[in-house]
């Protein structure tokens, strides 16, 4: 491409994760000509440092885990520790499948890929690094977002989880810090795969967000398994102890020594590079780009989809979003993002799932009397026959008379798979009364959601 004379297309895509890769698809396909900027791997963050290979490790500690059942269970098998190489080799062939099919989807639509990071030079153009510029009037921002470490002296000393999907062997003792999603994730399968695990967590619980009796009991099944909570500690600094790290308290105490540091303290948009003050988009004080209804920027012509926006950071929310806005500006289309009653899965171990309302969201919304909650909790059948006290708990927040329901919050074993047809159930509007008229699955975890009294 000639530096001096812009490229000019339908739609620039700015960033091949999750949601720039569905909405230049989408877009494609609807016939417009798209150029797409990414500068690493295709599939941003989902495929290369988030979904895929956690949900690897995930699937990797859940097999160390039934190995242990299987041994308690009568099978003549000897739990051993995971060869990390070896489930790497069979991990990364899984993900360049996924960058083959990418390539070849992005090929056959005529996508013209350019692998390099983008800024904008005006509302219509924006540069690649090698000076090439391309021109179009409307350009996708869907540049996500990256780990950020602690701001305390020794932060340098932790990794983040990208490092983590570096790692080649499970470190013999791990700090954690942070109780989001990521930090009670990688705790749950580090633990699971033979690390011993400490989280130092800033506030009183874990999974700020979703519902206290889930995260309570998820907090004991994870003591039971000989993770360590360290509740209400706030991390002033970080100590190197030969090989090793100490974390230092705000009340001075040091703690054990660990052997390798995570940080899972949240993450922040990348919007810096995209020198956005050129095409006079606003971001929010947090550095996401401010979005409507529509995904629409303050700026005629430029869009933002996912982590880069303040939508829930998921990617079937970035992917939907991505779709939509394409369906309306090239297919006619009129539909917006629901935002409400997305389902949402913390894979730890066991999984919780999430949907619409926690009981205290819904007392906040429609008043204390006015929201009825029933509850199983229960030992799946596999636990039990092993005499394994891992429990489930499952909860349906309902409101009204006619005992509508507005969240479904599931925590066990497969509670991962469970949701999702719930979740259309939840959104179509469902009452209790359906659920119960609806017959049971017999034996499973499912079923008690359909029997609960
Ligand atoms: C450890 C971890 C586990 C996760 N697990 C799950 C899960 O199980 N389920 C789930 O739904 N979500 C999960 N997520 C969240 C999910 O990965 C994100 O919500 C999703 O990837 C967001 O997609 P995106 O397209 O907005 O951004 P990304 O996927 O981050 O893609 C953005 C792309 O933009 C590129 N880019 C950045 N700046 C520029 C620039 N200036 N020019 C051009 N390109 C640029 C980047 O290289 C990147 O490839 C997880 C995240 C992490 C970190
Ligand atoms: N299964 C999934 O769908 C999945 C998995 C991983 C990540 N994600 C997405 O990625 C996002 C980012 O995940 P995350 O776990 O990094 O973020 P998060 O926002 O879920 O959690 C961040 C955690 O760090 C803590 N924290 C922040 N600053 C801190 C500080 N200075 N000191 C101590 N603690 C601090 C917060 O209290 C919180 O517990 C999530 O919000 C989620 O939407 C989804």
């Amino acid at each position: 491409m000639n530096a001096h004379a812009p490229s000019e297309f339908d739609l620039i895509v700015i960033g091949g994760g999750s949601g720039g890769l569905a909405g230049a698809f989408r877009a494609a396909g609807h016939g417009a000509r798209v150029a797409l900027l990414e500068p690493g791997l295709l599939g941003g963050t989902c495929v290369n440092v988030g979904c895929v290979p956690k949900k690897a490790m995930w699937l990797a500690a859940d097999v160390a885990g039934r190995l242990r059942l299987a041994q308690t269970l009568g099978f003549p098998v000897t739990p051993a520790p995971l060869d990390w190489p070896e489930f790497i080799v069979h991990r990364e062939r899984y993900i360049e499948n996924i960058h083959a099919s990418y390539r070849r989807r992005l090929d056959e639509a005529g996508i013209a890929v350019l692998p390099s990071y983008a800024h904008f030079v005006d509302a219509h153009t924006v540069e690649c690094e090698s000076g090439t510029r391309l021109r179009a009037p409307r350009i996708l921002i869907a540049t996500g977002g990256r780990p950020q470490r602690m701001a305390v002296p020794g932060a340098e000393l932790g990794g983040v989880s990208d490092d983590f999907f570096q790692w080649r062997a499970a470190p013999e003792r791990v700090a954690i810090v942070g109780a989001g999603y990521i930090a009670v994730e990688l705790a749950g399968l580090l633990q699971g795969l033979g690390s011993r695990v400490d989280v130092f967590v800033r506030g009183d619980r874990l999974l700020r967000g979703f519902d206290h009796e889930l995260t309570a009991q998820l907090a004991e099944e994870y003591r039971q398994q000989g993770i360590r909570l360290h509740f209400d500690h706030t991390v002033a600094a970080i100590e190197r102890d030969g090989q090793g790290v100490r974390l230092r308290g705000f009340d001075g105490a040091l703690s054990d020594r660990f052997d390798a540091l995570l940080f899972a303290t949240g993450r922040v948009p990348n919007s810096e590079r995209l020198q956005l003050h050129n095409a006079g988009v606003a971001t929010d004080v947090g550095g996401h780009v401010a979005v409507d209804e529509r995904h629409a920027t303050n700026v005629d012509g430029i869009f933002a989809v996912g982590d880069i926006t303040p939508d829930p950071p998921l990617t079937p929310v970035a992917i939907a979003a991505a779709r939509r806005l394409m369906d309306r500006l090239y297919g006619g289309a009129t539909a917006l993002l629901d935002r409400t009653g997305i389902p949402t899965v913390v894979f730890s171990h066991p999984p919780i799932g999430q949907v619409g309302l926690t009981e205290m969201e819904a007392r906040q919304v429609h008043g204390d009397t006015a929201v009825h909650v029933y509850r199983a909790g229960f030992r799946p059948m596999l636990y039990a026959l092993a005499d394994v006290p891992q429990r489930s708990l499952f909860k349906l927040v309902c409101v009204g008379d006619d005992r509508r329901v507005v969240g479904i919050h599931l925590m066990g074993e497969a509670a991962d798979e469970i949701l999702q047809g719930f979740a259309v159930a939840l959104k179509r509007g469902i009452t209790l009364d359906d659920l119960r008229d609806t017959v049971a699955i017999h034996p499973t975890s499912a079923e008690e959601v359909v029997l609960m009294r």
